[in-house]
């Protein structure tokens, strides 16, 4: 594959995607705007902040992957991405721990004023009496909204500090996720105005989207405990900015955040921020991934997907419509020949089935592959005794996906 690295990932990616047998351009420069301009001739484009807007979509002439190097997409138009057929796959949880240490190294600054001392203390000013003045963060209860990669991490880290964790009840919530949490002795909050009202500390690690925009709204904030914390280290629009600037002038909360609403796309900007700048709030300029050690698990895991892709796998793709995953999956263990795909092919349209994803893995030695096909369609057993038959097929196994493997 021919691939544009448009923002900066640590030197031996580069290498390493080489290695691979890939042709590696890496431009950390590139803009928004550049990117239409320069996208001509790529089959892939790797981004971290870089926005990725529908018109690169349009300008491209055989790009068919975007792998956003990180765990949001928000910043990749992916209707437009699909609108091309063009797969977006992101890297998740490989930078859940430096996240999670950035979330705990703002709620420390906040307790204890870290950087009002320090500011001080540069300025030649020494106020033992103003900074006497912490809560402490043992005993205290976490609430924590998005329980996800980086939002477990956070919960371990708090428990460590001897500090309760609470999360929001979810429907659909993986049996591993309820063990994991009952293992750290989190428990669960029925509703959003519930964890509002019962956590001294809120964290917010929920992906951006329509669902999430101004989750932390007016209403939200007014139910927090007087003197709260509110951690945002997810993204920007996840919390509603007036209504914060608000309850921080009211003196009813304290903010660490890492993400603004808005914030630069990244690099140096001059930027004004009025959330960003008041003295209630500790901030950072969402840096929370910007540890050499996750910098390094995403350029692996970058790597790893590109590899997948190549041989026929779109791993983390996030733009594949979960619903239309067919209701069965067909294994089929085969010589590597040509023409027994074209046959198996044949075979599935005669029985008017209707393939909706498909992969071919190749074994190591390159003798034998295995195609996994996901159809749409009741498979009968006339159907894989005439697949079995096909000259080269070494075997052939169904699984019926229900409900749960196709959530
Ligand atoms: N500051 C940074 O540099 C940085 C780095 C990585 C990720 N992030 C942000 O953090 C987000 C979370 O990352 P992650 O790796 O933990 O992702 P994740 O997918 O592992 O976890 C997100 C969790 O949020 C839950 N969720 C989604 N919508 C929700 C809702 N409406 N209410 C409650 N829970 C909801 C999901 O079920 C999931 O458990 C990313 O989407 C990204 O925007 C920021
Ligand atoms: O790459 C970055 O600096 C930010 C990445 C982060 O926002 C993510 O969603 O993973």
């Amino acid at each position: 594959m021919r691939l544009l690295l448009a923002d900066r990932l640590p030197d031996h990616t580069v290498d390493d995607l080489t290695a691979l047998g890939h042709e590696v351009v890496m431009e950390p420069g590139l803009s928004a705007d550049d990117l239409p301009g320069r996208i001509a001739g790529f089959d892939g484009l790797v981004v971290r902040s870089t926005k990725v807007n529908g018109a690169v979509f349009e300008a491209a002439d055989r790009l068919v992957l975007v792998i956003r190097a990180g765990a949001g997409t928000n910043t990749i138009d992916t209707e437009a991405a699909s609108r091309r057929a063009v797969y977006v796959c992101n890297v998740p949880g490989r930078n859940a721990a430096a996240v999670a240490e950035l979330t705990m190294g703002l709620l420390l600054a906040i307790d204890r004023r870290i950087t009002d001392n320090v500011a001080d203390l540069r300025n030649g000013q020494w106020d033992k009496q103003r900074y006497s003045k912490a809560e402490g963060l043992l005993g205290s209860t976490m609430g924590i909204i998005g329980l996800g990669s980086i939002g477990f991490l956070v919960a371990e880290r708090a428990a460590a500090f001897g500090i309760k964790v609470q999360a929001l009840a979810k429907p659909g919530r993986s049996p591993q996720s309820i063990s994991r949490a009952e293992d750290l002795g989190i428990t669960f909050c029925d509703s959003l105005e519930e964890l509002a009202e019962t956590s001294d500390i809120v964290s917010v690690h929920v992906p951006s989207g329509a669902e999430t925009k101004h989750l932390v709204d007016a209403e939200f904030l007014a139910r927090m405990k007087p003197g709260a914390i509110l951690l945002n280290t997810s993204r920007g629009d996840v919390v509603d900015e007036t209504a914060l600037l608000a309850a921080l002038d009211a003196g009813r909360v304290r903010a660490g955040l890492d993400v603004f609403d808005h914030e630069p796309g990244g690099g140096q900007a001059e930027w004004e921020s009025a959330v960003a700048r008041h003295p209630e709030v500790v901030a950072t300029h969402h840096i929370g991934a910007s540890t050499s050690q996750a910098q390094r698990a995403i350029a692996a895991g970058v790597a790893e997907i590109v590899e997948a892709f190549a041989a026929g796998e779109a791993r983390h793709c996030v733009n594949l419509d979960p619903d239309r995953q067919g209701s069965a999956a067909i294994s089929i263990r085969h010589l590597d020949r040509v023409g027994v795909l074209a046959h198996i092919l044949d075979e599935l349209r005669s029985a008017h089935i209707n393939v909706q994803h498909m992969v071919n893995r190749v074994f190591r030695g390159g003798e034998a592959a295995v195609a996994t096909i996901d159809v749409e369609g009741t498979v009968s057993e006339e159907l894989l005794t005439a697949l079995g038959a096909i000259e080269h097929v070494l075997g052939v196994s169904v699984v019926t996906l229900g409900a749960d493997e196709l959530s």
